[in-house]
């Protein structure tokens, strides 16, 4: 089933299309991650699949209906955001209260367990906690909600890498015993690369990549060896990467059958490519890159099929 579909989706400000014909499909009960850099228009989309801003043009179907003033969509939903205000006389424990009668699923036993695990201290204001406490009042929520459709927009800004290991083992752990729909942003590729499932890509408002995660370890792979070697190898093959450390080069290319093989046969070791790499690669030259989007896309459809 799906979660969410969106077609054309397109948000135009004054001065930029923060999001420019968006069409996505994300299957319900599966981790999703929305990844691009800074201005790519996540927080946007988010924005968009939650009602809270209003598209120029496209069309949207979330949960089966629009998130538009749609209370049964809305009441099923919970978004996370990093900006997230507060009343100035507000404390963990009253945000925590309110947030117990406005999700349906909410698990107060687990939202008191997650308190002490990320040493939230409920009763003083929200105003005088640090970037990291205010960070774990929104992983509370966004997992004690349990909401079916659970946005998580760069939800750890400020938590130290122990606690950020924490959320994503908490998250991976209540995922599995209680299945949802769960769209995580985030610029920590290598740290969720595990847990993702699916991934959407954005550059500049566009979509340049979207795939299982699954099918993107075949759709390239990375290389290793002499540079001869490897040069060698690569003549007349889809490159996306080459790097070179005096006489070695690694190299990333986009496979074709019987390529491993060949690979190994030449005396070359192989690795399947991170996500982190790819990512990169990308979205740092956005003109080339599009058209490699378009390849590795047709590769992972192959690996579909
Ligand atoms: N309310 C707004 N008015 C004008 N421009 C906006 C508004 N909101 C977002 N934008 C612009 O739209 C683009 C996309 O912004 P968005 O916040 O969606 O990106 P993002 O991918 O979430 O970025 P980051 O990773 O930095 O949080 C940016 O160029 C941003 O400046």
């Amino acid at each position: 089933m799906t979660a969410i579909h969106t077609r054309g989706l397109t948000k135009r400000y004054p001065e930029v299309a923060a999001l420019d014909g968006v069409t996505v499909r994300l299957d319900e009960n599966r981790i999703h991650g929305l990844l691009g850099r800074n201005g790519a228009g996540k927080t946007t989309l988010m924005q968009l699949l939650t009602g809270q801003v209003f598209a120029t043009s496209g069309e949207m179907q979330v949960l089966g209906g629009t998130p538009v003033e749609n209370v049964e969509v809305l009441s099923q939903t919970v978004f996370i955001q990093e900006s997230q205000k507060y009343p100035d006389t507000f404390r963990a424990v009253d945000v925590l209260r309110i947030a117990a009668g406005a999700y349906p699923n909410w698990d107060q036993a687990y939202a008191d367990r997650l308190v002490e695990q990320y040493r939230l201290p409920t009763k003083r204001l929200i105003k005088k906690l640090s970037r990291g406490q205010l960070s774990a009042i929104g992983i509370v929520i966004g997992l004690a909600s349990r909401a079916p459709l659970t946005f998580f927009d760069e939800p750890y800004l400020g938590l130290d890498a122990v606690a950020r290991q924490m959320f994503f083992d908490d998250l991976l752990a209540d995922y599995t015993a209680h299945p949802r729909t769960i769209v995580l942003s985030t610029h920590h590729i290598d740290e969720v690369a595990n847990l993702l499932e699916h991934v959407v890509i954005l550059d500049q408002g566009k979509v340049l990549l979207e795939a299982d995660t699954d099918d993107l370890h075949d759709a390239a792979i990375t290389v290793s060896g002499k540079a001869t070697a490897v040069d060698a190898f690569l003549s007349g093959r889809e490159v996306l990467d080459r790097k070179a450390l005096g006489t070695l080069a690694t190299a990333t290319f986009t496979p074709r059958d019987g390529d491993e093989l060949a690979a190994r046969e030449a005396g070359l070791d192989l690795s399947p490519v991170s996500l982190q790499a790819l990512f990169v690669h990308l979205t740092t030259a956005n003109a080339a890159s599009a058209a490699e989007a378009t390849d590795i896309r047709r590769a992972s459809d192959r690996a579909i099929v």
